[in-house]
């Protein structure tokens, strides 16, 4: 069984976590996502990725529990290392990166989708960051992803009182940008992954940077960054590919460089 299944499908890539009956984290499961995501990375084919679990109940419980009950501190230290590795892979991504939460998101498997660009969640889904329920942390990036996109009042809700949120209260809160119906997450991501194709490659991954490093930068900075970054895209073949597309009404043909 392979806890990761990939599927290409034309310029996306479907990575579906497939570890019975919760899609649980473990070391080697998360080492092979972080191995995915790097060959991805390096495969200029490939615009966009699209993260989904396997079955119909979760996308994923989050770290195997399992693993925890002897109490191993060096244990501990293995997972949150191959958490910290594979969800900061995830981030850096150059191209945009979906979760399509058909399910339970909780933990771990709530992390992983904060450590995308977009979320999308059937409208069935609970998501929870449940670690101090169970005597532990959000130590994938939880504490500050979370509070990143929700703001630290519900942050603080779900970390600090175990609260679960439906998709709805999900939507509200900011934590995903869209519902659909049970079943219906995959597609909608894939539609989605569709747009994306039609934007130039080079340019997503440029502005997925400012984005990025813009949360860590003082507006002094992050601006002239922009301007400068705008004037490096003119290095490359699809500035000239998209702008001379349009005026000759025709469709672009990115190359990725
Ligand atoms: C840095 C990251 C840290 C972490 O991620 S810590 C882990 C955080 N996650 C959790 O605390 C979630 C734990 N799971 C649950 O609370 C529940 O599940 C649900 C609410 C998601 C669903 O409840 P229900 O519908 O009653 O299903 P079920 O019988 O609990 O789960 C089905 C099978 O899946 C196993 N399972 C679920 N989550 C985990 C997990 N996180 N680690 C190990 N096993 C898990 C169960 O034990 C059971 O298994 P069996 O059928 O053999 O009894």
């Amino acid at each position: 069984m392979t806890a990761i299944v990939e599927q290409i499908i034309g310029h996306t890539a479907v990575l579906t976590m497939n570890n019975p009956p919760a899609n649980t984290w473990t070391a080697d499961s998360l080492a092979l996502l972080k191995q995915k995501v790097t060959e991805l990375n390096a495969n200029k084919e490939i615009y966009a990725l699209v993260l989904t679990g396997e079955g119909e109940k979760f996308f994923s419980a989050g770290a195997d529990l399992k693993l925890f009950a002897d109490g191993d501190k060096g244990n501990a230290a293995t997972m949150a290392k191959h958490f910290g590795e594979a969800f900061e892979a995830l981030s850096g991504f150059r191209g945009v990166s979906i979760a399509a939460i058909n399910g339970y998101a909780m933990g771990g498997g709530l992390e992983v989708a904060l450590a995308c660009d977009i979320r999308i969640s059937e409208a069935q889904a609970v998501m929870a960051l449940p670690e101090a329920t169970v005597g532990l942390l959000p130590c994938a990036g939880g504490t500050q992803n979370l509070t990143a996109l929700v703001g630290e009042g519900w942050a603080k809700r779900m970390i600090l009182c175990g609260e679960r949120v439906d998709a709805d209260k999900a939507l509200s809160i900011g934590l995903i940008e869209e519902v659909v119906d049970k079943g219906a997450a995959l597609d909608a991501a894939m539609a989605l992954a569709e747009k994306v194709a039609n934007q130039s490659p080079s340019s997503v991954t440029v502005c997925k940077q400012l984005i990025q490093s813009g949360r860590a930068m003082p507006r002094t900075q992050a601006l002239p960054l922009e301007r400068e970054l705008f004037v490096g895209l003119f290095d490359t073949e699809d500035q000239a590919e998209g702008v001379n597309a349009f005026l000759e009404k025709r469709k672009a043909n990115w190359k990725n460089r």
